[in-house]
C-alpha cells in the first residue's frame, strides 16, 4: 500500500488537479467483472475524477441496467464509451448440461478479443485532455491493454476480480508449494484446482498471462478484514511482479439506500418486507453456471423439506448474459410452487441480489460462492452456505467456512461430480438457520459485517486505504516527467 494519504474531500490539493487525471476502467465484459467495475467506477468517480468505462455496446447496456445499490443518474463523472458487439450465437440449451460448465463465459472471452484496438485507440486520444491515465484493468484483460503501457502518461492497474486468497493460493501452486508461512497453513487444506475450468476458460488465461506486461499496482475488491494475511503475503513476496496492493473493497454500497433504485425484479424485495425479521433464506442460482434439470428438482425438495422461508433465485438458464439465444426454462416438481406458497418465492428473471442481502429479513445465503456474491453477503453480514460450482468458487468456499467459519458447506467438494441429495440441501438449510452451531456461525457474520461497514466509512482503515490510491494517482507530475 502506498503511504499518500487524502481525504475524498480535498484530493484536488494533493499537487495535481484530480481532473488533470482520467481513469480508464477495462472490465471483462461478463457480468462478475462488469459490476465490480462499475461499482469501483463509482467510489472513484466520487474523488471528482472522471472515469471513462469501456466495453461493447451490449455489455455496457447490461452493466448499467444491473447496476445494484446507487443511481447512475446521480453522478455525472462516468462516461460509457461503446464498442462494436461482435455476433455470437451460444450452443443450444442442454437440459443435461453438467453444472460445472460456465457456457455463458465463452461470449465474453469472444468479445473481448474485439476490444484490444479500439481500447488502445480510445487510450492513446484520451492522452490530448488528461496530463494522466490510470488504466485500471480486469487481469482478465492483460491480452487488450498490452499494448497500452507504452503510451506517455499511461499508467496501469491490474485489478483481480477474485479473492487474494485465491490469488495467493495460485501462485503457491504453481511454486512448488514451498515454504508457507504458519499462519498461511489452510492453504494446505485447499482442493486441488484440477478440473475446476474447462479448456476454454484454461486458454484464455493462458492468452492474459502471456500478454501481461508489469503494472503499476494491484487492485482488490476486498478489505484487509477479511484477508489482511493473504494482501500482506502478496505484497511482501511481490507474487504478482508488484508490492503495491491495495485493498479497497466491498466496491458494492454496504448500506442500501431507502428509496430502492434497482432496475430488477422488485417482487422479491417487496416480498422480504411481508416477513419477519431474520427468518428468511436465499438460494441463488449462478450468474455464470448452469444446474441440470435432475439437481433443480432436488434443489427443490430439499428446500421444501427444511421448512425455513426462501426466495429461490431460477433463472432461465443458457441464454447468456445479453447475447441472444434460445432459453431453457428448468421445470420445477409438480406442485412446487403451490405447496411451498406463502414461505417461498420462486425467482425467473434477474434478482437485486445485493438489496436482498441488505434486507433485515434475509438471515442466510445458499451460494456458489463466486467473488462478488461471497464479498456481499460478508458486508451485509449475511452467512453463507456453501456450495461451489466451478474456478475459484471450491476456494472461496474454504476461506469462508473454514478461515472466516462464517458459513458452512453444502457438500464436500471432493463428491463435487455427484448431485446434491434433497436431505443434503435440508440439512445445510436447518443448521444454519435453525442450529445452535448455526447461531454461532450468524453471530461472526454479523460481527465482520459490522466491521466491515465500519472500515468504508470516513475515517475506516478502508477508506484510507481508497484515498492513499487516489493520492497515488493524482500524484505530482514534475515537469520533467511530462
Ligand atoms: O439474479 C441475479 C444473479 C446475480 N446477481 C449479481 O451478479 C453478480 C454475480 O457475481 P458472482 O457471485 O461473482 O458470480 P459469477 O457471475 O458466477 O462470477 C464469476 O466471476 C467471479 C469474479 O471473477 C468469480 O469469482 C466466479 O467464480 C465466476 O463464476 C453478483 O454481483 C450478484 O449480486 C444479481 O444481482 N442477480
Amino acid at each position: 500500500m502506498a503511504s499518500e494519504s487524502l481525504s475524498q474531500e480535498n484530493c484536488v490539493q494533493n499537487g495535481m488537479e484530480a481532473a488533470q487525471v482520467a481513469v480508464v476502467m477495462v472490465p471483462l465484459p461478463a457480468q462478475g467483472h462488469l459490476n465490480q467495475l462499475l461499482h469501483l467506477s463509482h467510489l472513484i468517480s466520487s474523488y471528482n475524477i472522471p472515469v471513462h468505462f469501456v466495453s461493447t455496446t451490449m455489455h455496457n447496456r447490461q452493466a448499467k441496467d444491473r447496476i445494484q445499490g446507487w443511481d447512475l443518474s446521480t453522478t455525472t463523472n462516468i462516461h460509457f464509451h461503446d464498442f462494436p458487439t461482435p455476433p455470437f450465437h451460444n450452443p443450444p440449451p442442454d437440459p443435461n448440461a453438467t453444472y460445472k460448465f460456465p457456457s455463458q463465459i465463452l461470449p465474453a472471452f469472444h468479445a473481448s478479443m474485439h476490444l484490444r484496438e479500439p481500447v488502445y485507440a480510445f487510450v492513446n486520444k484520451l492522452t490530448s485532455t488528461a496530463r494522466r491515465i490510470a488504466v485500471i484493468y480486469d487481469s482478465m484483460m492483460a491480452y487488450v491493454v498490452q499494448d497500452i503501457n507504452s503510451i506517455t502518461n499511461v499508467e496501469t492497474y491490474c485489478f483481480n476480480s477474485i479473492s487474494a486468497f485465491c490469488i495467493y493460493a495460485l501462485y503457491w501452486e504453481i511454486n512448488g508449494k514451498s515454504a508457507l508461512s504458519t499462519e498461511a497453513e489452510i492453504l494446505k487444506e485447499l482442493p486441488s484446482s484440477e478440473g475446476c475450468v474447462p479448456p476454454e476458460v484454461s486458454k484464455f488465461t493462458e492468452l492474459q498471462l502471456e500478454a501481461k506486461k508489469s503494472s503499476s499496482g494491484d487492485l482488490y475488491n476486498s478489505n484487509r478484514l477479511i484477508e489482511g494475511l493473504y494482501l500482506d503475503l502478496l505484497s511482501k513476496e511481490k507474487t504478482t511482479g508488484t508490492d503495491k496492493v491495495w485493498a479497497i473493497g466491498p466496491f458494492n454500497p454496504v448500506v442500501i439506500p431507502e428509496k430502492r433504485v434497482s432496475n430488477s425484479h422488485k417482487k422479491c424485495l417487496e416480498w422480504l418486507d411481508k416477513q419477519p425479521l431474520i427468518s428468511h433464506y436465499k438460494q441463488s442460482k449462478p450468474s455464470s453456471s448452469t444446474f441440470s434439470n435432475e439437481q433443480v428438482k432436488k434443489l427443490a425438495l430439499g428446500l421444501e423439506q427444511s421448512d425455513q422461508n426462501f426466495i429461490w433465485v431460477l433463472r432461465d438458464a443458457d441464454k447468456g448474459d445479453v447475447f441472444e439465444g434460445e432459453v431453457r426454462r428448468v421445470p420445477l416438481p409438480e406442485g412446487f410452487e403451490k405447496r411451498v406458497e406463502g414461505r417461498g418465492l420462486v425467482v425467473r428473471d434477474w434478482a437485486p441480489q445485493l438489496e436482498i442481502l441488505g434486507h433485515p429479513s434475509t438471515g442466510g445465503f445458499m451460494s456458489h460462492c463466486g467473488w462478488n456474491s461471497c464479498i456481499e453477503s460478508i458486508s451485509m453480514g449475511v452467512p453463507i452456505a456453501a456450495w461451489p460450482v466451478h474456478s475459484d468458487q471450491p476456494r472461496n468456499a474454504v476461506l469462508i467456512t473454514k478461515a472466516l467459519k462464517i458459513g458452512l458447506e453444502v457438500r464436500d467438494w471432493a463428491h463435487s461430480e455427484e448431485l446434491v441429495s434433497p436431505a443434503m440441501i435440508e440439512k445445510a438449510v436447518r443448521r444454519l438457520m435453525d442450529s445452535a452451531e448455526g447461531e454461532e456461525i450468524r453471530k461472526r457474520a454479523a460481527e465482520l459485517g459490522d466491521a466491515v461497514k465500519q472500515s468504508v466509512m470516513e475515517g475506516g482503515a478502508t477508506r484510507k486505504e481508497m484515498d492513499s490510491f487516489i493520492a497515488h494517482i493524482t500524484r505530482q507530475i514534475f515537469p520533467y516527467q511530462i
